[in-house]
């Protein structure tokens, strides 16, 4: 249904969504153009995914029927009066932008489709984790669309705005939170005595594995837990050491660090 997709701002998050689009065959690599005040992000992106490439946001929103805002929250204003005019009403704009409300989008673009969506990184590999806001002028078409865009790089939901700080600070910024359990995960296994890359794969195969198998069964991750806890045996021995630790309390802190990071960003 869609043509022609444009992305205002290349970096780390448009290159992951690009990169599963592509890898899915959603669309191809002539329907794409990414936009971007960095010449090297561009040329980057140009020659590893064959994009097209620009510096006109308002060429490629007048060129585009799908329009992805992928800027950081500090410029997505600056973003918006330069859209103001170029953006077509059967264009479907679909915000990535951290903490900006749907509100404040379709303020500088009335009547104009806008899906507010909170996606993760593991978009690039398939195992993203998205969650989808329809503003008002999005109706089921677009919704189904974008949830089909978003499904196809990994699992979504639609949810109300008002959840999406929750959900940023949990999944969005959640991938940063498991690389730092990962890397911290591997410096204990070099500890005890493991080769370095060893170490990293254990840690990494170890979260997929237990990530999955809550997945799959369904069942709470504490009974899960308990199947691998066997009395007076290395788990629970290990488990100690994390409660005393305050693994767990760190964890709430730092899901409501970044919620209320959130919810900052977008008070402006
Ligand atoms: N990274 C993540 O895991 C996730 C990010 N997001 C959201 O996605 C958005 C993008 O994040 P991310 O990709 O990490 O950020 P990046 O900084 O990697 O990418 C943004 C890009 O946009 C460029 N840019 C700045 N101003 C403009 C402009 N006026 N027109 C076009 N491009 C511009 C930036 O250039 P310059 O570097 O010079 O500023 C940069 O290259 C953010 O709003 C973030 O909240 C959402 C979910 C997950
Ligand atoms: O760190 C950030 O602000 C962005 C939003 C979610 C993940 N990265």
């Amino acid at each position: 249904m869609y043509r022609q997709v444009g992305f205002i701002g290349g970096g780390a998050m448009a290159e992951a969504l690009v990169n599963g689009i592509l890898s899915n065959q959603l669309f191809s690599p002539g329907q794409i153009t990414v936009a971007d005040v960095v010449a090297e992000r561009l040329e980057y992106m140009k020659s590893r995914y064959q994009v097209a490439v620009t510096q006109d946001n308002a060429a490629l929103a007048e060129a585009s029927d799908l329009i992805f805002l992928a800027v950081k929250p500090q410029h997505i204003h600056g973003v918006l009066d330069g859209l103001a005019g170029h953006v077509r009403q059967s264009s479907l704009i679909v915000t990535i932008v951290a903490g900006i409300n749907i509100e404040v989008i379709q303020n500088r673009l009335p009547q104009v489709p806008i899906i507010r969506v909170m996606p993760n990184t593991p978009v690039a590999v398939n195992a993203g984790m998205s969650a989808l806001a329809l503003g008002p002028y999005a109706d089921e078409t677009a919704g189904k669309m974008a949830a089909d865009i978003f499904n196809a790089v990994g699992r979504s939901f639609v949810t109300d705005e008002a959840l999406l700080d929750a959900v940023t600070g949990l999944s969005g910024s959640g991938p940063g939170y498991a690389f730092v359990l990962i890397d911290a995960l591997a410096d204990a296994g070099v500890r005890v005595g493991l080769p370095r890359q060893t170490a990293i794969t254990l840690a990494a195969q170890t979260l997929m594995g237990a990530a999955k198998m809550v997945l799959d069964t369904g069942e709470h991750p504490a009974k899960l837990r308990d199947m691998v806890t066997s009395p007076g045996g290395t788990t629970i021995a290990g488990i100690h050491v994390l409660e005393q630790k305050g693994v767990r309390a760190a964890l709430v802190d730092a899901v409501l660090a970044a919620t209320q990071r959130s919810r900052e960003l977008g008070n402006r």
